[in-house]
């Protein structure tokens, strides 16, 4: 067994996975985002949902720990992100749609050396990578060059990658955004098994079926704000509607009419 530690110590129900407490950041005199509180539980699954600009990406990004915070406070499992970096990223695995795969390499070779860089040992790191290949399904293309693999084939690697050091918290920023109906349907399913796993996810996407499918809650988030939260349940009954689109579309209505906007 890998990463003993990582996998096996249940998190202490009490104590979430993800703990956010009054999270701001501002971009010169633009404020991103504003002052939001929220927390994920070991084995939930919770969406950022949100328009363009919204601040999705800045929020999964502070909380990946590659851009600093204006105020606030986040920890991982416990750890303060600003005391813990090291303590966070050995428990988070972070992908977005701008992270590259080494290209001339394979994505055995890929796995291998994000596995070296969170100092798994090599006996160790080379069986994680087999079961990855496994299941993956990487078989017929684990040792190509990344450059010559299709997206859906490129997406499987990257998310191999980000699993090889046994991460606690899954942080994913529109993973499924250029993913043809089998490859979205694939990683959808793998992230309920993460989920079985005790994993906790925080996904953002614009894809509300996804997130009718997968999420526990979900954060309504605009300009900065989040306009509301719940269960994909919650969120519908609360505004009448058939489906997560139209909730969504009710509640910023809503707020837009009232004039109290965040
Ligand atoms: N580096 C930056 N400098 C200045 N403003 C930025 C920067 N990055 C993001 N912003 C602004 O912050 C706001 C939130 O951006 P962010 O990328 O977090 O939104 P998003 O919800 O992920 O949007 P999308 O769905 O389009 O990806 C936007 O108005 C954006 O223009």
């Amino acid at each position: 067994m890998l990463n003993n530690d990582l996998i096996n110590s249940k998190l202490d129900p009490l104590n979430p996975a993800i703990h956010v407490k009054h999270l701001s950041k501002t971009y010169g005199e633009f404020k991103a985002v504003k002052n939001i509180s929220f927390s994920a539980q070991s084995g939930q699954i919770v969406g950022l949902l949100g328009p363009n600009g919204a601040g999705k990406t800045t929020t999964l990004r502070l909380l990946a720990g590659i851009m600093a915070m204006s105020a606030g406070q986040i920890e991982i499992c416990g750890y303060d992100i600003s005391q813990h970096l090291f303590e966070v990223r050995r428990r988070i695995g972070f992908l977005s749609g701008d992270t590259q795969l080494y290209r001339r390499l394979s994505p055995r070779e890929n796995m291998n050396y994000f596995g070296l860089l969170h100092q798994l040992p090599p006996a160790q790191l080379k069986q994680r990578i087999e079961q990855l290949i496994e299941q993956f399904e990487m078989q017929s293309f684990a040792h190509r060059p990344v450059e010559k693999l299709s997206s859906g084939q490129k997406q499987r690697a990257n998310i191999a990658r980000i699993l090889v050091h046994q991460p606690r918290v899954l942080i994913l920023d529109e993973i499924t955004a250029s993913l043809d109906i089998i490859s979205s349907q694939f990683m959808m399913d793998f992230l309920k098994q993460e989920k079985q796993r005790g994993c906790s996810i925080l996904f953002s996407t614009h894809i509300m079926s996804e997130a009718e499918y997968l999420c526990d809650h979900i954060l309504l988030l605009y300009q900065g704000d989040i306009l509301d939260e719940g269960s994909p349940e919650q969120l519908m009954q609360q505004s009448q509607a058939a489906n997560l689109t139209e909730a969504f579309l009710h509640q910023i209505k809503h707020y837009s009419q009232q004039g109290n906007l965040p």
